[in-house]
Order: C-alpha cells, then sequence, then structure tokens
C-alpha cells in the first residue's frame, strides 16, 4: 500500500501535494476532507476551531460524507453513519500532475445492526492546480438491492456569508427548512441573510460561490441536488463544536441526493462527485 500517514489534531490523515503546490488534508476518520489549498492560493474550506475529533464524533467543517441517509430523512443517525467512522487508506499518488488520495469504507456487523445491507464506499479526492475534485463510489456487495440518500457536505470559507452571493440556482424549486414551506428561487443569485437551509431539487448546472475577490465554481455529476446551509446567529451559539459567530465565515453548498434516492442493485455502483475551481 503506497500510503504515509501524517497527524492533523491527533487523527491519522493522508496530505496530498501536486507538484504546482496544490495541498489538501484528509483524515482516515469520517474520509473527511479538512483543509484544500489550491496552488498558489488560500485555504478554500471552512474548519471549525472547536471541532471534536474521534471515533463517533463528526468534524464540524471541511467535508463530511454523507452516508446513507441524509439529515433525518430516516430511521437513521442524523446524516448516516460513515462520517464518524474510520476509513481504510487505499492509495496515495501522485499522477499526471494530479495528487490523489483514495480511501475505503465497506459494511461490517456494527453498520449491518442499524442497516442491514453490504456496500462498499470509496472516496477519492484530486487535486491540481485551482481544482479538486471529490468523487463517491458506492458499490453494492450484497445479494439484494438498497436506496440510499447522501451528500458531500462542503463546508466553504468566506470572508463574510452576509456579503456573498451565490449564481446558478435561478429558477430552481427548493425546500426551505428554516421556513418550512417550498420555493422557487426568482432571482439570479442567492443572498444570505441569516440562518439558512435550503434542498434545491434537481440543479441543471455549475453554482458559483462569488464574493469580493473571490470565488469558487461548483459542478457535480451523480448528485441532483444542492444544499445550501449556514446557522447563522441563533442555532451556530447552540452548536457545542463552533464558535458563536463562525456562521459568518462559512457557507455550506452540498452536493447531495436526496429527493430520488438511489438505488443500487447486487454488483453495482453509483458514482456521485463534486468538482470545485477557484
Ligand atoms: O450538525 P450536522 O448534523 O452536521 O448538520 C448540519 C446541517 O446539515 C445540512 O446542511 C442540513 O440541511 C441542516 O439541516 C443541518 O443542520
Amino acid at each position: 500500500m503506497t500510503v504515509q500517514l501524517s497527524d492533523f489534531q491527533g487523527q491519522p490523515a493522508l496530505r496530498l501535494r501536486a507538484p504546482d503546490g496544490a495541498q489538501a488534508t484528509v483524515l482516515l476518520h469520517g474520509a473527511h476532507l479538512v483543509s484544500w489549498v489550491p496552488a498558489g492560493g488560500e485555504e478554500q474550506l471552512y474548519l471549525s476551531p472547536t471541532a471534536r475529533y474521534g471515533e463517533g464524533t463528526s468534524v464540524r467543517g471541511g467535508v463530511p460524507v454523507i452516508f446513507p441517509q441524509f439529515n433525518q430523512r430516516g430511521p437513521l443517525p442524523r446524516h448516516g453513519f460513515v462520517r464518524s467512522r474510520a476509513w481504510q487508506p487505499v492509495e496515495q499518488v501522485v499522477r499526471g500532475g494530479c495528487a490523489i488520495g483514495v480511501l475505503r469504507f465497506e459494511s461490517d456487523d456494527t453498520t449491518r445492526a442499524i442497516w442491514p445491507h453490504d456496500f462498499s464506499l470509496e472516496l477519492t479526492i484530486s487535486i491540481t492546480g485551482r481544482e479538486l475534485d471529490i468523487e463517491l463510489a458506492v458499490t453494492n456487495t450484497g445479494e439484494t438491492a438498497f436506496e440510499f440518500t447522501g451528500a458531500l457536505h462542503t463546508y466553504l470559507r468566506c470572508l463574510d456569508v452576509l456579503r456573498l452571493q451565490v449564481e446558478g440556482l435561478q429558477n430552481v424549486a427548493y425546500e426551505d427548512a428554516v421556513l418550512n414551506q417550498p420555493g422557487e428561487q426568482w432571482g439570479d443569485v442567492l443572498t444570505v441573510l441569516g440562518e439558512l437551509d435550503r434542498i434545491y431539487f434537481n440543479v441543471p448546472g455549475p453554482v458559483t460561490l462569488r464574493e469580493q475577490g473571490h470565488r469558487v465554481h461548483l459542478s457535480q455529476s451523480g448528485f441532483e441536488d444542492v444544499v445550501t446551509w449556514t446557522p447563522g446567529t441563533e442555532r451556530c451559539a447552540a452548536l457545542p463544536d463552533m464558535p458563536d459567530d463562525d456562521w459568518r465565515q462559512m457557507l455550506c453548498i452540498e452536493a447531495a441526493q436526496i429527493a430520488n434516492p438511489v438505488r443500487v442493485a447486487p454488483g453495482e455502483e453509483w458514482i456521485g462527485m463534486q468538482q470545485l475551481r477557484t
């Protein structure tokens, strides 16, 4: 196995470095990407300074992998269970100018006890220049089909969430979990006024986060939906693993599959991807 483990906050991690200087760090815990610095650029991901680490916890920030259940849309723990478990490192390599890290998670007695299916997940993180690709492959290794929902729950770092714009969601129907009602994005930009928690369904193209002197383009395949989330003042103050005012420095733009659960037949594989470019 071609993997060299580093330490990040006491956690085993893969540090990726492309020949052009792009860097990323992914924990074995949750296959959780906690840092992405494009070549010649600055940190693009928000990571809470009071995040918790280790078995059973989920890290606040970075890119949590949500599987096999989004949020509380089913009987499983919120956002499923793979974000709070250790994954296995599979590969760490530099190929064609990209630094690539691969991690794997396989069903075991603990997962079967709450979700009776056999599966294998592989998360591949690839960086080069100003681009990050995150690919989640879900394989059904069992004898019967299963369905899942999930997401790559990307926390983007920003200067001030109240002063940014998100483009690419015009005319897209959404469900607003704060107002508890459906809606449709009528303007060409989404601005944030405070707590925001929306699922945009069937998003047709890329989404761009834009603020003064900074922008990130996000595109996705496999995943049909996009979630936008920031907790706002009150909810953030109630989160034990995030400083009270830090919600102003982040916005989650998640590649998600929620409205139409994915059905995976025995032996089949589903692939979902989120691509970020600055
Ligand atoms: O606090 P967590 O379990 O990590 O969930 C954080 C957030 O994730 C998603 O974005 C959901 O849409 C939110 O409703 C939820 O609050």
